[in-house]
């Protein structure tokens, strides 16, 4: 039997099982061997009923001699069971699930029984053991005997499978799973086909697939266990990393990108009026960036920086080099706000430099629409910003040699390939604010280059946070206050959800309109919500940019990217109903200037988890550490959404969290592999192309193998 083939095919599946088995995403053998055990439960300290010593946890094996059932009253029945096996008997007791327990268990029965021993006199006890009954071997019904297909349940470590409901009700119990990965490999002897080569096998000292398969499932020690349970992990993320290897080996070899060959004015001039000095690491990541945009393979970078750690001045140099190359830059950004808000600070530094800067929204006139595009097909234009406008189909560039796409997360792959798509083979730099750990980022974005942003620009001082409950409101106010008269700005945020944008929305607006009567009346307050026209959103920041509004109030909105420096002071409302990546994000709007900024936290009876953020918040204001902590409160693929997780989706027993020694030892063997043969085509490489183009051939073009 393949291991392809249908489940239905394995004796004692039938069509219900099997497809109460489809649900959880086993049709075939192949993905039975490939459920993989939830936990494991101790049961290989077998004894013989002689040698069981007082409070020890063992299995027995015997057969049931007598069944008493006493008392009938409820509550007070018992159901003894004597158990013999060739050195002496065991008494068996069941208080609860009498009933059940007398129905179920009969003179003759033979059973594996676990649990704690207890001597009362001479006579050895066990109290509600657990117990299986041993049916008799499919190849040798041996009489009272225990064959190797009891085995599997008893006197040995064994293996305890994930169950539905829905599985438990048609007996799919963990124990039948046992039976059917037994017959799976008895029966039908399975064979597993070995994916990895034999070098790599003995290179990393990797048990074979199939023995690591028969390991996982039926446990010999647990010793091999462990070996099993890292050979698995380590093939799964081998077949990640193979992918990014062959996606980044297939961008630097098969497609060339123009070569950013010298640093002219634009840049130079950049340098000099600069009114800061850019720190150690955006220099580290400036020179990466131009190392990458002079090698003549496209640049597929990724930027991370954490909130305010100055990202966008970095993008901006490689947007110069472009232009002392001739070529334009398109700068995507994921809301309109922040278009703007990069459009205005671009154009501020390089319209002097004689740069032209434009700026693409869906939002534009017409008219105004029209001229941008003409300038951008004529080569006029040297910048483009703008939001997914920039990569409509009618968009078309002279000369697009650089795109930069700020906070990735929000773009899918398809509008980075879109974009792309534009220009032959343009650079591209990937910017994120919501940093992810290093761990995750190996597995997530594998394919790219990594420049890490770790540094604040200097004078900044850390934002102090500050837990409240909603009592305390009347003093944060009183401080929001003191720093307007300082001179200082505010953000007031309440919660916006999807299921319940209605009334919070009305619950912002309601709170705007008391602020403004009542707490604040001499204040200059601005409203902003997702609701505004883009025209009157943008007044309101602009108002609020020029310092003409002391307090803005709004909803997440103002989550990511804006830069506002004179802002020092920022109010969540409900704090509880955020996650930790926007709370991140909404206190990295203030603490951007030379003054000291405070968060206020408020919140009303958090829960356990929500207390967890609230508290991991104010521990630290170090992005990586919060996505770090993020990542395990939530768990890995939440936190990075389903388009991000993508490879990942996959993966049945390897956690990011966890192994990423593993995911680095896999990493180089693979990106080995690759360096060596891109195209795999070496007779060694053999099995490792067989199975990659099996399971991973959809999920990255391969065009080059075959
Ligand atoms: N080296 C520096 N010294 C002083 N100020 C700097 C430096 N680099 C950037 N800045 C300023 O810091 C502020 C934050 O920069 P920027 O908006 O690029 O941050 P970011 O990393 O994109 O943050 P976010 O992810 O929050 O949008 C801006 O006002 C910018 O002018």
């Amino acid at each position: 039997m393949s291991a392809t083939a249908s489940i239905i095919y394995l004796k004692g599946v039938g069509s219900k099982k099997a497809s109460i088995l489809k649900e959880i995403g086993i049709s075939t053998v192949d993905d039975l061997l490939n459920y993989f055990p939830r936990r494991y439960l101790d049961r290989s300290a077998m004894k013989c009923i002689r040698d069981l010593a007082d409070g020890e946890t063992v299995t027995v094996v015997g057969t049931v001699l007598k069944t008493q059932l006493e008392g009938t009253h409820p509550g007070r029945a018992r159901f003894k069971v004597w158990l013999g096996d060739a050195t002496g008997q065991l008494e068996l007791t069941w208080f609860r699930g009498v009933r059940f327990f007398s129905r179920s268990i009969v003179s003759g029965d033979a059973l594996a029984v676990h649990g704690k021993v207890s001597y009362f006199g001479r006579q050895a006890q066990m109290q509600h053991p657990d117990y299986d009954r041993l049916t008799a071997s499919p190849h040798e019904p041996g009489e009272g005997e225990i064959s190797d297909f009891d085995l599997y349940h008893t006197g040995r470590i064994i293996s305890i499978y994930p169950t539905t409901d829905a599985m438990k009700q048609a007996g799919l119990t963990s124990k039948q799973l046992r039976t059917l990965v037994a017959r799976a490999f008895d029966e039908y002897r399975v064979r597993s086909e070995e994916n990895l080569s034999q070098a790599i096998l003995s290179d990393y000292h990797l048990l074979p697939l199939r023995e690591a398969y028969h390991e996982i499932h039926f446990p010999s020690s647990h010793e091999a266990l462990e070996l099993a349970r890292y050979r698995m992990k380590w093939s799964e993320l081998f077949y990640v990393q193979l992918m990014f290897a062959l996606r980044q080996s297939e961008l630097r070899t098969s497609k060339r990108a123009v070569i950013f060959t010298h640093s002219g004015v634009v840049t130079e001039q950049l340098y000099r009026t600069l009114p800061y000095e850019l720190t150690d690491a955006q220099k580290q990541a400036v020179r990466e960036i131009y190392r990458d945009l002079k090698t003549g393979s496209p640049m597929n970078r990724l930027l991370q920086g954490d909130v305010g750690s100055g990202k966008t001045i970095v993008a901006m140099f490689a947007m110069a080099l472009a232009a002392d190359n001739g070529l334009q830059s398109a700068f995507m950004a994921p809301t309109e706000i922040l278009a703007v808000q990069h459009y205005l600070s671009m154009k501020r530094l390089f319209q002097p430099l004689g740069l032209r800067v434009g700026l693409l929204t869906g939002k534009q006139r017409k008219k105004e629409r029209q001229a941008l595009l003409e300038a951008l097909g004529s080569g006029e234009l040297h910048i483009a910003v703008g939001t997914h406008a920039l990569i409509e189909g009618e968009v078309s560039y002279a000369g697009l040699g650089l795109v930069v796409i700020d906070e990735q997360h929000r773009f899918g792959v398809l509008q980075r390939k879109a974009l792309r798509e534009k220009a032959v083979n343009p650079h591209v730099l990937l910017m994120t604010a919501t940093p992810i750990p290093r761990t995750l980022s190996m597995g997530v974005f594998g394919d790219l280059d990594v420049s890490v942003i770790r540094q604040m620009p200097a004078g900044r001082r850390p934002v102090r946070t500050s837990l409240c409950y909603e009592k305390e409101l009347a003093k944060v106010y009183d401080f929001l206050r003191s720093e307007v008269a300082e001179g200082r700005q505010g953000y007031i945020v309440y919660p916006l959800v999807e299921e319940s944008e209605k009334m919070d929305l009305k619950a912002a607006v309601e709170s705007f309109e008391e602020l403004s009567s009542s707490v604040f009346p001499d204040l200059r307050l601005g409203l902003i919500h997702g609701q505004l026209t883009p025209d009157r959103k943008e007044m309101v920041m602009d108002e609020f940019r020029r310092g003409e509004v002391d307090l803005l109030v709004g909803t997440t909105v103002i989550e990511v990217g804006v830069d506002v420096p004179n802002a020092t002071v920022m109010v969540i409302e409900h704090a509880e109903r955020f996650g930790l990546a926007q709370l991140h994000q909404l206190r990295g709007r203030v603490g951007r200037g030379e003054h000291g900024s405070t968060c206020f936290l408020i919140c009303s009876m958090p829960t356990a988890e929500a207390r967890e953020r609230l508290e991991a918040m104010v521990s630290t204001n170090d992005g990586f550490i919060i996505s770090e902590i993020d990542a395990r409160i939530r768990g890995v693929g939440n936190v990075l959404g389903k388009e991000q997780s993508g490879p990942l989706n996959g993966l049945r027993i390897a956690d990011l969290t966890r192994d990423f020694d593993i995911m680095q030892s896999a990493r180089i063997a693979a990106f080995r592999v690759i360096a060596e043969d891109a195209q795999l085509r070496a007779a060694e490489h053999g099995v490792i192309k067989a199975h990659y183009l099996r399971y991973y051939q959809d999920r990255v073009t391969l065009a080059d193998i075959g």
